[in-house]
């Protein structure tokens, strides 16, 4: 079946061969057993960015600040509609435009919008897409700007227009940043704009690697304040791509791979050439999800199976030993026995958020709560969070709390000390 796109250039919008429509949001949903209300990430009052934007914030049942329920009428009966949305990024050159192409020319069946971020007036990117697309396409283009800062506006813009007006065809959104973006700002976007919002679901953000020249990216100093966009896009990412993999030895590739398993533990990896993966490795990851945040805890355990993983949970798991890794943005993975007292981890978070907020650019942990028999789930975004209760433990099952933060100078001894106070 042939796959359908809606491309966008400017304010023209067209769409091509709308066919079969597959939303694999429904498909999330109806497959949980999470409370509906749980869902979504919801939004706090943030700082985040520097981003002055604000919204009262109010509490959950435990105690802590969630995000405003949007009134989201198509929810009503168990049905989240809105649209899902995948950001590509990746450095200069890594790739995103040859994955974003094997995306649309795979037989997957999706309807796909593209928003493309281009900092010329001069859209390369968009032709070469539509070239290599099966129809005569237009691309949305956010030109002569970042998404993460001067055009974020234009984003909004676009995909409101893209939501309301043409809703009905298309199934999923992909957004291709610059090299050059941040990724926080863009991710922000789908939370502080109350109409995108109600209207489009974060779907993940996929990162591009290319694994001849980002240890160079990775390794560079950049001046205080100054951020390593490299290693952002990698530490936000729920998939990564490492590319280019004909043109890199094997030992290369696995220095790379530990490197940017410190940086990011969370994130499955996959290593390809010319962006060839699997459509669903990057479309319907439901990076956002509660319900699937356990599902990102244990694939992390199996990821262990190979003894360089294993090595490198071991690091995570507390011990400081010197290494090659020198970058300021890790990841810091707690796994512990023993239950939690809920009241105190509201109050650790609190004061985490409060004093590092900008510093957390991820934490999800699935947590042994006293007194319950269901997991609890949590996840953040800098000071957006939220937790649940998930599944049941089952009865003979060992009660491990696990616990990931990802984020820039991560204090790894207070962060288990923070955690080892919220132990009842
Ligand atoms: N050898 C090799 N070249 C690749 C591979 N993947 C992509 N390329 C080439 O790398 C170049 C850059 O790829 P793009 O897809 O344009 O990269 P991009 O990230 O979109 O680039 P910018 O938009 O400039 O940031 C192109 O010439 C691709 O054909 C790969 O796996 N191996």
């Amino acid at each position: 079946m042939a796959a359908n796109y809606l491309f966008c250039r400017a304010s023209a919008t067209k769409i091509i061969n709308s066919s079969q429509l597959l939303n694999p949001l429904s498909k999330t949903l109806a497959s949980s057993n999470t409370p509906l209300s749980y869902q979504f990430l919801r939004y706090v009052h943030t700082t985040f960015s520097g981003n002055a934007f604000q919204k009262i914030p109010r509490k959950n049942s435990r105690n802590m600040s969630t995000f405003p329920d949007y009134n989201l009428p198509d929810t009503a009966f168990g049905l989240d509609s809105r649209v899902p949305a995948t950001i590509i990024t990746g450095f200069l050159g890594s790739g995103k435009t040859t994955l974003l192409n094997h995306i649309l020319t795979a037989n997957h069946g999706k309807r796909i919008a593209v928003i493309e971020n281009e900092f010329g007036e001069v859209d390369i990117d968009g032709s070469l897409v539509a070239s290599h697309s099966s129809s005569n396409e237009e691309i949305l283009m956010v030109n002569n700007g970042c998404l993460c800062c001067t055009v974020r506006g234009d984003l909004v813009k676009m995909l409101i227009e893209l939501v309301t007006q043409r809703r009905d065809k298309f199934d999923h959104i992909i957004i291709e940043t610059t090299g050059l973006a941040k990724p926080g700002p863009v991710i922000e976007t789908f939370c502080s704009d109350e109409m995108v919002s109600r209207h489009v679901k974060l779907d993940g953000v996929v990162t591009m690697v290319d694994s001849k020249h980002a240890t160079r990216h990775l390794n560079e100093v950049k001046p205080r304040f100054v951020v390593n966009e490299c290693t952002e896009q990698v530490a936000y990412a729920d998939r990564i791509i490492i590319n280019k993999t004909d043109l890199v030895t094997e030992a290369d590739l696995e220095v790379l791979t530990k490197k940017i398993r410190h940086i990011n533990g969370m994130a499955q990896i996959q290593h390809t050439k010319y962006g060839v993966v699997d459509i669903d490795y990057v479309l319907g990851v439901g990076g956002y999800d509660l319900d699937r945040v356990e599902s990102v805890v244990r694939s992390d355990d199996s990821d262990c199976a190979s003894h360089e993983h294993k090595k490198d949970h071991e690091h995570h798991k507390g011990h400081h030993h010197d290494h090659a890794h020198d970058s300021a943005v890790t990841s810091v993975s707690i796994v512990s026995e023993g239950t939690i007292d809920l009241d105190e981890l509201d109050d650790w978070l609190e004061r985490l958020i409060e004093e590092k907020a900008e510093d957390l650019y991820r934490y999800k942990g699935v947590l042994s709560v006293n007194g319950s028999e269901q997991r609890y789930v949590l996840q953040g975004v800098h000071t957006m969070y939220d937790g649940c209760p998930g599944n049941t433990w089952a009865p003979d099952e060992k009660r491990i709390n696990k616990l990931v933060f990802i984020g820039r100078d991560l204090n790894e001894t207070r962060l288990r000390k923070g955690f080892k106070g919220c132990l009842a």
